[in-house]
C-alpha cells in the first residue's frame, strides 16, 4: 500500500546485533519453540559427531562429504535465526528509545491540600498530582482540574502540542510527556509497571509476543510435515538395506531437511513480527498480533461519518431563518445557545456571528446554567437567569422539545432543514422556549479519495457502515457521496454495540474506531478496536489497537496490514512446502544412484553427481531463506481483490513458482558446485 510509510528495513546496529543474535539463537532450549528448525539444529548435531568422531562412526570415507552438510546445516539454522532476529531488531531498537523517555521523574503529589514532592515511581492509581508548564507528567491519568497543551511527542513523534482538559473526551494523559502551557491537575491511572509505556515498551520489544491462533495452527501443520517425513525417512533406511543399498546417516538426514518445510520454518516468526512491526511503523500501537491478524480477516467496518469519512470540522457556514423570523434575531439566538458550547460547531457558530457582524447578548451567559452538548440529547445551550431556555440542536430533537412546551413547528422548518440536509450539511435548529427560529447551516466535507478506499475495501470482501448521530437525510447524502454499503442515522454510541452483535452473529468479524468514554463497550466488543490516543483511557483500554496519531480513517490501512500479513504467510507457506517437492526430485534419484549405479536414468535434472546433487539441494534450502527475508519483511505486494481470485493467483505464482524455482536453482547450484569438487 502505497500509504504505509516504508522507513529503511536495516541499519548497522540492528544488523550488527542481529547476527550476534543468530549465534545465541543457537541454544536448543530457545531452538525448541520453533520445531522444524529444531529438527535441524539436531541433525547438524549427529553429522557434526561424525564429523569428529569418523572412527567410531565408520565414516572416514566421506568426511569431506559430511563436513559440508554439517556446515550448510548450521548455516540453515543460522539463517533462520537471523530472519527473527532481524524482525526483532528494529522493536528493540524502538524500546530502547522509549526506555529513554521513561526516567524517573519527581511529581508533586497533593497530600491534604498541600504539596508533596515524590518520585513517579511512588505514585498509584488514585493520587492526584500537579503539574506546571515545563514540567513532564510524572504517570498516566485524567485531567480533573484545568486545561494545557501537552507536547506528546516522546511517545507519538508528533511534535505540534494538543490540548488537555478537563471532562469530555480530551482528558487523558501520558506519563513522559511535557506540560508546554498551563496547569493542570491529575489523577493517576496506573500503577507503576503498568503504564502506558512499559505496555508499548514490552510491545514494540515483542517481550510478550505470544503466537496466534492462526501461527498456532500453521505450527502444527509444520510439525505434522516433519513428523510424516521423520517416519518416512527413518523406515527407508530399512527399505534400502533390504535392496542391499546402504544409505548413509547424513544423506538421510540432508534429504529430511530438505523435505521438512524449512523455508516458513525459518520465517513464520519473523513474518508475524514483522506485520506487528509494519502497524507500528505506521503509529498504530496494537496490544496483540491477533488483534493484527484479526485486522487481515475482517469482513465489516464500522465508521463514524464526523471526523471519520468528512473531515470533521462542521463548520458554521449560514443562518436559515423559518416562518416569519428573520435572520438577525436567528443569530443572536443561535450566538447565545453557543456562547458556552466548547464544542467545534459550537465554537464555528461564534466564529460565523463575528464573521457576518450580528449583535448578540452576550451578558446573558452570565448566572445561565449550562446545558452541554450531549449525543443522547442531541442539544446543547443555556437556562437563563430569567426563566428562559435556549437551545440549539438535532432538527427532530428540537421538534419534540418545542412540542412538548405546547409550540408551533414552522410549516417551513422540514424543507429548509430538508435542503441542508440534501446537500450533505447538518441543519442546527434554534429555539426560545416554545418558538423556533431558524436553523443553522453546518458544513462538514467528506475527505478527498474516501470514495476510492471503499471501493477497494469492497475488493476485499469488507462492508463498510457508517454511523452517524445525524439525520437519515444528511446521512444518507454523505453515504452516497463517500461511496460506503450502508448506514446508520440517529445513531447513539450505545447503537454501535447492537450492530457490532448483529454482524457478529452472523458469523461476521468486525472492526471500528472510537475515543470516547461511551464507544467503550463497542470497542471491548469488536473483534478489532482502534482508539484515539487522544481519547480517554476507558477507550484505550477497551480497544485492542491505538492509533497514536488519532486519525480513525487509518483504521482502513490498519486492516490493508492485516491482510498483507496473513498473505505473506498464505504466499510462503505455499511457496515452501511447492519446494519442497522439487528438492525430492532432485536428491532420491541421486541417493540412490550413490548406491546403486543404474539409477542413474532417474537422474532427470540432469545434475553432476550423486552428492553434488545432494549438496546442491542442502544449498538451496538454506540460501532461500536469506532471500526471501526481505519479503518476509516487507510482505507481498498485494492489490485488492476477493479472497477467491487472490487464493487462485497466490497459488499460481508462489505454488507454481515454488516448484519451478528449486529446479532452475538447484541445476545452477550443481553446475557451480560440479566446478568446484
Ligand atoms: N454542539 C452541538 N450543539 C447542539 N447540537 C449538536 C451539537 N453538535 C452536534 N449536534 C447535533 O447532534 C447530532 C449528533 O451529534 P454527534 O456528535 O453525537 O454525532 P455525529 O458527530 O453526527 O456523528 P458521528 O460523529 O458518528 O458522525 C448532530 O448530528 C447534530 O445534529
Ligand atoms: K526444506
Ligand atoms: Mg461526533
Amino acid at each position: 500500500m502505497s500509504t504505509i510509510p516504508k522507513k529503511k528495513l536495516l541499519t548497522g546496529p540492528i544488523l550488527q546485533s542481529a547476527v550476534k543474535d543468530s549465534f545465541m539463537k543457537l541454544n536448543p532450549v530457545t531452538l525448541m519453540k520453533n520445531p522444524v528448525m529444531f529438527v535441524v539444529e539436531i541433525g547438524t548435531i549427529v553429522v557434526l559427531m561424525m564429523v569428529l568422531a569418523p572412527g567410531y562412526f565408520h565414516t572416514e570415507d566421506s568426511i569431506g562429504f559430511n563436513i559440508t552438510v554439517f556446515l550448510i546445516l548450521l548455516v540453515t539454522v543460522l539463517f533462520a535465526n537471523f530472519a527473527e532476529a532481524l524482525a526483532e531488531g528494529r522493536g528493540k531498537a524502538q524500546a530502547d528509545t522509549l526506555k529513554k523517555t521513561k526516567q524517573d521523574i519527581s511529581a508533586n503529589k497533593l497530600v491534604g491540600g498541600a504539596v508533596k514532592i515524590v518520585s513517579s515511581s511512588d505514585l498509584r492509581k488514585g493520587d492526584i498530582v500537579v503539574i506546571s508548564q515545563g514540567e513532564l507528567i510524572p504517570g498516566d491519568g485524567e485531567v480533573i482540574e484545568g486545561l494545557a497543551s501537552v507536547d506528546e511527542s516522546a511517545i507519538t513523534g508528533e511534535s505540534a502540542p494538543v490540548i488537555k482538559e478537563a471532562g469530555g473526551d480530551f482528558n487523558s494523559v501520558t506519563g513522559g510527556t511535557r506540560v508546554v502551557s498551563d496547569q493542570i491537575k491529575v489523577r493517576i491511572t496506573s500503577d507503576p509497571g503498568e503504564s502506558f509505556l512499559d505496555r508499548m515498551i514490552s510491545l514494540v520489544e515483542g517481550a510478550k509476543r505470544q503466537k496466534t491462533p492462526n501461527e498456532i495452527a500453521l505450527n502444527t501443520l509444520l510439525i505434522s510435515l516433519t513428523i510424516i517425513f521423520l517416519i518416512v525417512v527413518v523406515t527407508l533406511r530399512p527399505i534400502a538395506a533390504y535392496l542391499n543399498v546402504d544409505l548413509e546417516i547424513p544423506v538421510l538426514i540432508a534429504l529430511l531437511v530438505c523435505l521438512i518445510p524449512t523455508t516458513i520454518g525459518g520465517l513464520l516468526s519473523a513474518i508475524g513480527i514483522a506485520g506487528m512491526d509494519r502497524v507500528t511503523q505506521f503509529n498504530v500501537l496494537a496490544m496483540s498480533g491477533k488483534a493484527v491478524e484479526a485486522a487481515g480477516d475482517i469482513n465489516t467496518m464500522i465508521l463514524d461519518k464526523t471526523g471519520t469519512i468528512t473531515f470533521g470540522n462542521r463548520m458554521a457556514s449560514e443562518f436559515v431563518p423559518v416562518g416569519n423570523e428573520n435572520e438577525a434575531e436567528l443569530a443572536g439566538w443561535a450566538a447565545v445557545s453557543s456562547l458556552k458550547d466548547e464544542t467545534p460547531e459550537g465554537r464555528s457558530v461564534i466564529e460565523l456571528i463575528k464573521k457576518q457582524g450580528h449583535p448578540y447578548q452576550a451578558v446573558l451567559a452570565e448566572e445561565a446554567e449550562i446545558i452541554e452538548f450531549r449525543a443522547e440529547t442531541r442539544m446543547s445551550g443555556l437556562d437563563l437567569k430569567d426563566g428562559r431556555k435556549v437551545r440549539k440542536g438535532a432538527v427532530d430533537s428540537m421538534k419534540r422539545w418545542v412540542s412538548s412546551q405546547g409550540g408551533q413547528i414552522p410549516d417551513n422548518l422540514d424543507k429548509r432543514s430538508n435542503e441542508i440536509a440534501g446537500k450533505g450539511g447538518t441543519p442546527l435548529a434554534v429555539a426560545v422556549d416554545d418558538r423556533i427560529f431558524g436553523l443553522i447551516y453546518l458544513k462538514d466535507t467528506v475527505k478527498p479519495g474516501m470514495k476510492e478506499r471503499f471501493d477497494e475495501l469492497r475488493k476485499m470482501g469488507i462492508k463498510t457502515i457508517m454511523c452517524t448521530g445525524d439525520n437519515p437525510l444528511t446521512a444518507a447524502t454523505i453515504a452516497a457521496e463517500a461511496g460506503v454499503d450502508g448506514f446508520i442515522a440517529e445513531s447513539t454510541p450505545e447503537n454501535k454495540i447492537e450492530v457490532i452483535r448483529r454482524e457478529q452473529q452472523e458469523g461476521k468479524l468486525v472492526a471500528m474506531t472510537g475515543d470516547g468514554t461511551n464507544d467503550a463497550p463497542a470497542l471491548a466488543q469488536a473483534d478489532v478496536g482502534l482508539a484515539m490516543n487522544s481519547g480517554t483511557s476507558a477507550a484505550k483500554e477497551a480497544a485492542n489497537m491505538v492509533d497514536l496519531d488519532s486519525d480513525p480513517s487509518k483504521i482502513i490501512e490498519v486492516v490493508a496490514i492485516g491482510k498483507q500479513l496473513l498473505m505473506t504467510r498464505g504466499a510462503l507457506t505455499t511457496f515452501s512446502i511447492a519446494n519442497d517437492i522439487a528438492k525430492y526430485f532432485a536428491i532420491i534419484p541421486a541417493m540412490f544412484t550413490l548406491a546403486i549405479p543404474e539409477m542413474e536414468v532417474l537422474n532427470v535434472m540432469g545434475l553432476g553427481s550423486p552428492s553434488s546433487a545432494i549438496i546442491s539441494a542442502l544449498i538451496f534450502n538454506a540460501i532461500i531463506i536469506p532471500l526471501l527475508i526481505p519479503l518476509a519483511m516487507r510482505g507481498v505486494s498485494y492489490k485488492p481483490m476477493s479472497s477467491v481470485k487472490l487464493l487462485r493467483r497466490n497459488i499460481f505464482i508462489y505454488g507454481f513458482g515454488g516448484v519451478l524455482v528449486p529446479f532452475l536453482g538447484i541445476k545452477l547450484i550443481d553446475m557451480l558446485v560440479s566446478i568446484w569438487i
